[in-house]
């Protein structure tokens, strides 16, 4: 990289190219939280260097916008290939707070799926660059194309073409296993470390962002680790179905057939993609058998159980049901939690755990939107100069909590209270004192405080015009009362749970 022609005049018209199409792409907020801050500091032969000023917000803009911002580098000088992002101590921050909020959560499948091709610089890449300061540098290459692939350089680039990248970050170490989906993980687990075929298939099923992919990379990585040999294959359906096109449109099934059907473990994300695509679940039938026929493992993923999955033919729906079926449910208050300390530890940020569960309390859905809040608040407080506390977490996700709010409001956490301890509905407003009726009172605004974002006076008003000190009160009998009585404190959770869901 010739780092002293770099930063030439014309070198800067075209990072201003780029960054302009990356504000009419992404929008005004996420540009100023997200492209303002790079700044170009080096352009030589191929390859661009972005300096970024935190390492955070490297990894963030790299999964995100990474490929983006290559391809458009390439799109308008076809030299380049390769973009570094540089920690720069020296690299600006945005001077204020940007608003509107910082920037949108990732959008489900396609962001995260397209932040998954980035992969971070080898130590040998890394060598390979000047001895410019570049402490913390991650690289943005194209994916590599069966011809020009790269000497591997990490096992899942050795699987050829065929295989998608794996997530470095999707491992067990890093799957938080609680209630919801410890039947799962055991599955996915027994697979992963069983020589030969255990179940067949293993259907992993489940809501969004309930950890399917996660479990599936984790299922690819170790069995790649531990059995050295073992031809193991991950793609989502989708891209399974693009290569069945491709090879129908060059005539060129044979190979497509005999590169799949030579696998010994076969693992497909998503498989609700194939949903009224008769050819490709034709095909994908065909491949399952031969696959079972010759006692390779198969290991499926989906939105839905094999026989709620609609637009897939009985045939096809009756094998992908006849191994293990196992499915992740929503998630709990303590996964959630749970989830958040392992992502905040992953990021190398320090997050108050009042925080955390604040976070966990009122961002209720699943794993992909608990991380997002998480990444959103962090950035935001970093890039600010913030502390991370209740309050700036309030503000920074105002709108998710505003959101969950509606769902669960107090009225609807005094009635279902009541109906749990027999009382009735307006004794949560009298002024009876009978620990019968106290005490589920005293629930029921514990619980008001946990699930709503409403304040104690606020609260306090909603239970008979109580004072703001008899919420508060009530909040920390409740806990003690948890902290000392399991029973107890599973009825509370009980409850919590059913209001959540
Ligand atoms: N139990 C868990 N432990 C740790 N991380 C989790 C867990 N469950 C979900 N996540 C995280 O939540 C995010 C979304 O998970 P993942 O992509 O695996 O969801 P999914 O079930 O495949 O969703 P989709 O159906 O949308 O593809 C990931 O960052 C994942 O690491």
């Amino acid at each position: 990289m010739d780092g002293t022609s770099g930063r030439d005049g014309s070198a800067l018209v075209r990072w201003d190219r780029v960054r302009g199409q990356l504000k009419r792409e992404f929008g005004e907020a996420a540009f100023r939280t997200w492209v303002q801050p790079l700044t170009l500091s080096q352009i030589g032969a191929g390859s661009v260097r972005l300096g970024v000023p935190t390492r955070f917000m490297r990894d963030w803009v790299m999964t995100h916008y990474g490929d983006r911002i290559r391809s458009l580098w390439s799109e308008i000088d076809p030299s380049v290939r390769i973009v570094d992002f540089v920690v720069e101590s020296g690299a600006p921050r945005p001077a204020a707070p940007p608003a509107p909020p910082p920037a949108p959560l990732p959008a489900p499948a396609t962001r995260a799926r397209a932040g998954r091709t980035a992969r971070a610089a080898t130590s040998d890449e890394t060598r390979a660059m000047p001895a410019a300061p570049a402490p913390q540098t991650t690289r943005i290459e194209p994916a590599p194309t069966p011809a020009a692939a790269p000497a591997a350089s990490t096992r899942e680039a050795a699987d050829d073409g065929l295989s998608a990248p794996l997530d470095p970050r999707f491992t067990f170490d890093n799957f938080v296993v609680g209630k919801p989906n410890e039947f799962a993980y055991a599955a996915a687990k027994r697979v992963a470390e069983t020589e030969g075929v255990s179940f067949n298939p293993l259907f992993l099923y489940g809501g969004v962002g309930l950890g399917k992919t996660h479990l599936m990379h984790a299922i690819a990585r170790r069995l790649r680790e531990n059995q050295a040999g073992c031809r193991v294959i991950y793609l989502s359906a989708e891209q399974f179905m693009h290569r069945f096109i491709r090879a129908l449109r060059q005539q060129d099934t044979l190979s497509f057939k005999e590169q799949f059907r030579s696998v010994d473990v076969l693992m497909v994300d998503d498989i609700q993609f194939i949903s009224g695509k008769e050819s490709t679940q034709e095909e994908f039938f065909h491949t399952f058998n031969a696959l079972v026929d010759q006692g390779s493992q198969i290991v499926l993923s989906a939105d839905k159980s094999p026989s709620d999955l609609e637009n897939i033919g009985q045939r096809l729906r009756s094998r992908m049901g006849c191994g293990l079926v196992a499915d992740l449910h929503p998630t709990t208050y303590e996964l959630r939690l749970g989830i958040l300390q392992s992502k905040a530890e992953q990021m190398g940020v320090e997050v108050p755990s009042r925080v955390l569960e604040f976070i966990a309390h009122k961002v209720t859905t699943n794993g992909r939107e608990v991380e997002g809040a998480l990444i959103r608040l962090v950035a935001h407080a970093q890039l600010v100069g913030r502390t991370l506390t209740v309050e700036t977490a309030q503000e920074v996700l105002h709108d998710l909590v505003r959101a969950y709010d509606r769902r669960v409001s107090i009225e609807d956490i005094q009635k279902k209270v009541a109906e749990h301890f027999k009382i009735r509905l307006a004794d949560m407003h009298s002024a009876r004192r009978a620990r019968a009726i106290a005490r589920p009172r005293q629930v029921a605004m514990y619980l008001s405080k946990q699930l709503t974002s409403r304040s104690l006076p606020d609260i306090g008003r909603n239970f008979g015009g109580r004072d703001h000190t008899t919420v508060m009160h009530a909040v920390r009998k409740i806990e003690e009362l948890m902290a000392g009585d399991p029973a107890f404190a599973e009825d509370v959770d009980l409850l919590r749970r059913m209001l959540e869901s």
